[in-house]
């Protein structure tokens, strides 16, 4: 799956600079609209991001993942960010767990079904 993003001030963590906690969120919503893909619900047991280079506001990124390999209601899914250029500047590995439904009534929404 591919994606472009563009960080704006919203993001900002040094001046410029997106913080890094702005940029795991985006690669971990990257990864839940992998699960669209896959066509079952599921919901990041861990993630792990490396931080090749600083991410600039106002710069467009491609962001590509997919998934690595899967193993029963395990997930292993990847992702990686280049610039314009083309090179890494963020790569994120994380492992996914497929869940029920009634995982997402605990938050107390309306979106998914109670369970018994
Ligand atoms: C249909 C269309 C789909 C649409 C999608 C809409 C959904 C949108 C969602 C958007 C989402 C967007 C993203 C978000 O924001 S998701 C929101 C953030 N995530 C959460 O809130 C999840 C919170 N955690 C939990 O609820 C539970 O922990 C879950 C349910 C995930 C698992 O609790 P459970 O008690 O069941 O399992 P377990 O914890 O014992 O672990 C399970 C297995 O994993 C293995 N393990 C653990 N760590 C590692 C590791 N580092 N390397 C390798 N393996 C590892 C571990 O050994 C075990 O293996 P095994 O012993 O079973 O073999």
């Amino acid at each position: 799956m591919r994606a472009r993003h563009v960080f704006d001030e919203r993001h900002v963590g040094a001046p410029g600079i997106a913080h890094g906690g702005a940029v795991a969120t985006v690669l971990d919503d990257l990864f839940g609209f992998l699960l669209y893909l896959i066509g079952e619900p599921a919901v990041t047991r861990h993630l792990e991001v490396g931080y090749r280079s600083p991410v600039l506001l106002g710069t467009p990124y491609l962001l590509e993942a997919g998934v690595q390999r899967r193993e029963g209601r395990k997930l292993f899914v990847r992702a990686q960010g280049t610039d314009e250029g083309g090179a890494a500047v963020v790569e994120a590995s994380a492992l996914f767990l497929v869940v029920g439904l009634e995982h997402f009534a605990r938050g107390g929404g309306d979106a998914a079904p109670v369970a018994p």
